[in-house]
């Protein structure tokens, strides 16, 4: 077992903005994780989640390869990814579901009415109500960075934002005990924030200091009604690395375990680079982190994660 780590809370509700946004920037400092309290997700819509979701996952794979990863929305089978692709592992143990951007509706897969009833207009109106979340969000995080709380609509990273909601199903019978087999191995996010909701099965671990060896894994448990938010990469890059994009994996217990990201992700053609407020004379930009236009950045990282079987539903966005 190892040590479970104890996450700040954060109350999306709370009307003292300033001291929500020094804590949530006390919280990116640090880990870069946080729970989000009083987020305005209803606890129904969350059960209801996941109530749909279990039923695409338990219907038979060939049904559900019907809706094949397509522009990155869509179905991706059990090792169509692999998060950390030094492992030598065939690819992750999960399956999940994209659902992208509903501004370009007409690219998402959907499951017929007949077939799961609501499911579509269940997973639409979750896709609302956290991406609205978000974006109340990321006007805090704004805020913590010293910035105005409109920050990064000015610039237009959010005028069509790439948000995508993932399903995600980890199935219970999978041997684990070989080398390098994960539900979802060590990775960091890339965009710019994750809410996630699990459903309060263990498995979720974060490794503080990635290039300590040996490597110190502790695990995060779940709140009950509280998403799991935790800062990705483009938003280190924006911030110079000043708020941490911390990697993460997702072990598996043998117990069947259920899970939903919501990934913000910037517009397609916002350039993604240091931050004024995040460098100085004495902390100036990273070399190794050029600007770069967020869909670039996102693609290759995408690429870098599918495995050779995946190869034929390669993402297009
Ligand atoms: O399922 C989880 O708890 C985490 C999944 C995750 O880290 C991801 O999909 O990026
Ligand atoms: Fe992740």
């Amino acid at each position: 077992m190892s040590k479970a780590i104890q996450l700040p809370i954060i109350d999306l509700s709370s009307e003292d903005r300033v001291s929500t946004a020094n804590s949530i920037r006390q919280a990116c400092l640090d880990l870069g994780f946080f729970y989000l309290v009083n987020h305005g997700v209803e606890e129904e819509l969350l059960k209801k989640v996941f109530e749909q979701s279990k039923k695409f996952f338990s219907l038979p794979v060939e049904e559900k390869k019907k809706f094949a990863v397509k522009n990155h929305r869509g179905y991706t089978e059990m090792y169509d990814e692999k998060l950390d692709n030094s492992l030598k592992a065939k690819g992750d143990s999960k399956e999940g579901f994209y659902v992208g951007t509903l501004a370009e509706n007409h690219q998402n897969q959907w499951p017929s009415e007949e077939d799961l009833p609501s499911w579509r207009s269940t997973m639409e109106a979750y896709y609302e109500k956290v991406l609205s979340a978000g974006m109340k969000l990321i006007s805090l995080v704004a805020l913590a960075l010293n910035l105005d709380e409109d920050f990064f609509q000015k610039l237009g990273a959010l005028n069509e934002p790439m948000a995508f909601l993932r399903l995600l199903h980890y199935p219970g019978d999978v041997d684990s005990s070989r080398e390098g087999v994960y539900g979802a191995s060590a990775h960091s996010d890339y965009g710019m924030l994750t809410l996630l909701l699990t459903d309060g099965v263990p498995g979720l671990q974060v490794c503080r200091e990635k290039s300590k060896q040996p490597q110190v894994w502790e695990d995060v448990p779940s709140m009950s009604g509280a998403f799991i938010v935790n800062i990705g990469d483009m938003m280190e890059r924006w911030t110079n690395c000043l708020f941490r994009s911390t990697m993460h994996r997702v072990m598996l217990t043998g117990e069947e375990r259920y899970s939903v990201a919501f990934f913000v992700e910037p517009n397609k053609d916002c350039i993604v680079e240091c931050l004024e407020s995040c460098c100085s004379e004495s902390c100036p930009p990273r070399y190794r982190f050029p600007p770069i236009r967020s869909s670039d950045y996102l693609e290759e990282r995408f690429r870098l994660a599918a495995t050779a079987s995946a190869e034929n539903h390669r993402i297009n966005i």
